[in-house]
């Protein structure tokens, strides 16, 4: 994913061209609204959110911490609901998950997936409408299942041949009849990295359409009474800003929906298209039109099932990261700045790879900018470091920062909302960061920073 990694097995080579760190942009100082939430800009100097100054939040809830801006966030599920009107739209909790947006979704009217029980266990502590919840996962528990068929939800996705077994045995038992949906692979390469591509035959989820084993899902699900099988499910992968896979995807899986029709005399209602769509992280980066992929797979599942003279069936579609990601970002404070001579200068701040996984796991890109204050000093290529104890602890790995940065500094990170506090971990006994929403003026804690008791909770 990223676009300056050194080519595998010579650390030393001269990247090529498209690999080499970007050019300094011409004013560093400049909140690109395609890259920072949407009502973020720059008040005497400072970064601002949601019309609140990024240094009162510190003052107030320390560094590092995690800021989303609600209307930037409403508002894209707004748009969500909008483009995808007449079909569904589902939040992948996974991307990020607390009390807080579950009330949020449940204002906007949007649906859930949830990935594992306790997902679940938020979505229902808030009272958000079972029936509006997916349940996925390659390998739910007894215990997530159960849960799941007690609760009512709305769909289960099923994602093998013992689950299969398991949910026909646990729904008899409980007297239940769930809707499910089989999670279909269909081949598709998606265009990220290869951690987070989920359509191609060889990885964990997912029956494979090739194989015949998405087909065979389909006959042992009707073979169970206790199962009501409405629809087919496919995600290809996260953070792809090439539309066709998305495309090909959609056609596949129609076209299955076809066939079942004419093997089973069975007309499934459902299609559930899955999420992935990406966003801008960096300048230049471009993400997809939501308007322009509703109307295209709209079409395509369209054409496929009225050429075969069936109706069409209602979509669904699980967008996590571009709903919550871009407006989130990340603060923090700088602690030192070591300037590595002939090569780049390292900037050292006080969270790292416990509060944002993503650059070392995917080699994910940022930006960073200077937030407690404007600069006019010469640009400094700089990488954005954690306080961890691993060299790969890296949060920015290519940007730059004005000359003069000093410890003390505030840095803000870009795209943070998704992916990062949910994926958070407490490695050398870092607390994760509190969430802070900002509205109108207003900011308010919606997740609690860990203290050092939370760290300490548990042992014994
Ligand atoms: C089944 C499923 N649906 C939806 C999503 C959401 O993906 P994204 O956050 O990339 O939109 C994911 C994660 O990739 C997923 O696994
Ligand atoms: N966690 C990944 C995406 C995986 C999405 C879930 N299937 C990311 O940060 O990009």
């Amino acid at each position: 994913m990223s676009r300056f990694a050194h080519p595998a097995g010579d650390r030393h080579a001269e990247p090529p061209a498209h690999e080499r760190p970007p050019l300094a942009p011409a004013d560093l100082n400049r909140i690109n609204p395609t890259i920072w939430p949407r009502t973020s800009g720059r008040v005497d100097g400072a970064l601002t959110i949601g019309d609140v100054d990024v240094r009162e939040l510190v003052r107030e809830h320390g560094t590092p911490l995690y800021v989303l801006d609600e209307h930037d966030v409403r508002s894209r599920m707004r748009d969500y609901a909008t483009a995808f009107a007449g079909s569904e739209v589902h939040y992948a909790g996974k991307a990020f998950l607390c009390k807080e947006v579950v009330r949020w979704l449940r204002d906007e009217g949007l649906g859930l997936d949830v990935a594992s029980g306790g997902e679940l266990a938020v979505a229902l502590s808030v009272g958000f409408p079972p029936e509006r919840i997916t349940l996925h996962g390659n390998n739910k528990s007894v215990a997530e299942l159960t849960r799941a068929l007690e609760a009512g939800i709305g769909h289960i996705v099923v994602d093998s041949y013992e689950e299969i077994a398991r949910l026909g045995f646990l729904a008899d038992r409980h007297g239940k009849r769930p809707k499910v949906m089989v999670r279909v692979t269909t081949g598709v390469e998606a265009h990220t990295h290869e951690f987070i591509a989920t359509a191609h035959d060889d990885q964990k989820f997912g029956l494979s359409l090739s194989s015949g084993a998405a087909a065979e899902a389909v006959r042992r699900i009707l073979a169970l009474p206790s199962l009501e099988l409405v629809g087919l499910h496919s995600h290809i992968g996260s953070q792809i800003v090439d539309t066709a896979g998305f495309e090909v995807a959609a056609r596949r899986l129609a076209t299955l929906l076809v066939q079942i029709k004419a093997e089973h005399d069975v007309l499934l209602p459902e299609l559930d298209l899955g999420g992935g769509y990406g966003i801008a992280y960096i300048e230049g980066d471009e993400a997809p039109d939501i308007k322009q992929i509703a109307d295209s797979l709209r079409e395509i599942v369209a054409k496929v099932c009225t050429d075969a003279g069936l109706p069409v069936p209602r979509l669904t579609v699980e967008p996590g990261r571009t709903i919550v990601g871009p407006g989130g970002i990340t603060l923090y404070e700088v602690g030192t700045v070591k300037d590595v001579e002939g090569l780049r200068t390292y900037v050292s701040v006080d969270g790292g790879m416990s509060d944002n996984l993503r650059t070392a796991l995917y080699g994910a890109d940022y930006t960073a900018v200077l937030a407690s204050r404007e600069s006019s000093a010469e640009p400094m290529l700089s990488r954005v470091v954690g306080k961890h104890c691993e060299s790969g602890d890296i949060v920015v790995r290519d940007c730059f920062l004005p000359a003069d940065l000093a410890p003390g500094d505030l840095i803000a990170v870009a795209a943070t909302g998704a992916y990062c506090r949910s994926m958070a971990h407490n490695y050398n006994y870092l607390p994760k960061p509190a969430v802070v929403a900002v509205a109108d003026g207003e900011a308010r804690v919606i997740v609690r920073g860990e203290t050092e008791d939370d760290l300490l909770r548990g042992q014994l």
